[in-house]
């Protein structure tokens, strides 16, 4: 289980989150809702390990990460995996589209081999593995970023609005993908999305529950 309780996170004078807890189950597919501007994001960033909240518990498969105050270890890192909503944004603009997939194996000293299948699972040739960012699209460096979050084959998967502005079949090949790898690795899925539709038929399958931030303890 991914655990967050009693989460607070302020920017400056502004209280984001004021309290709020959320859990991911093991092979479920947890919806995440709220308006725009609630914290969803600020939330999967603090379920990855991004960014730490200035109150509040967080456990993954019952370790509290509480334990590192200042860095938290690779390995529990490479537990909980974050895809965001902008490929662009979390990319190295001077990386080919391997190198993208590949640098969290090259980080943990794996084989890149491996880096190659993934690839070709999410519909990217060869030739397009050696371009860059800017000479692919959205979508095909988005396959690219869903790609790289599962190299480490993390426990949990954090979509974090992971498919929007992509093409209908962009979207629905990504949400596939990432189904077959939950069924496959019982892998936890956070699926972030203001697409009400899509949350309802992404978390169904699984049994998983849908959260509404708005409705949680409120920011002060
Ligand atoms: N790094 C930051 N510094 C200052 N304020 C921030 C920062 N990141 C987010 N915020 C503010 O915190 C609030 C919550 O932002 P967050 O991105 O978590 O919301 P969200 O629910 O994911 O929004 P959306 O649905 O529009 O993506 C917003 O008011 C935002 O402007």
């Amino acid at each position: 289980m991914l655990r967050a309780e009693g989460v607070v996170v302020s920017y400056g004078r502004q209280r984001v989150l004021g309290g709020v807890g959320i859990e991911v189950s093991p092979g479920q597919v947890t919806g995440l809702a709220g308006p725009s501007g609630c914290g969803k994001s600020t939330l999967a960033r603090v379920l990855a390990m991004l960014l730490k909240p200035a109150a509040g518990r967080l456990t993954v498969d019952g370790v509290d990460v509480r334990r590192w105050r200042h860095r938290v270890p690779r390995e529990l890192r490479g537990q909980v995996a974050l895809i965001f909503q902008q490929p662009r944004l979390a990319v190295d603009p001077r990386f080919t589209l391997l190198d993208v997939i590949a640098e969290p194996l090259r980080a943990a000293h794996w084989s890149i081999e491996h880096a190659r299948e993934l690839a070709e699972e999410m519909g990217l040739t060869s030739e397009l593995l050696s371009r860059r960012p800017h000479e692919v699209s959205d979508g095909q460096l988005q396959r690219a970023c869903v790609a790289r979050s599962l190299t480490l084959r993390p426990r949990y998967v954090i979509c974090d609005e992971m498919t929007t502005m992509l093409d209908a079949s962009t979207q629905a090949h990504l949400v596939a993908r990432l189904e077959a790898y939950r069924l496959e690795s019982g892998a936890g899925v956070l699926a972030i999305t203001h697409d009400d539709e899509l949350l309802i038929r992404w978390t169904g399958p699984s049994g998983g529950s849908i959260r509404h931030l708005s409705e949680m303890a409120p920011a002060a």
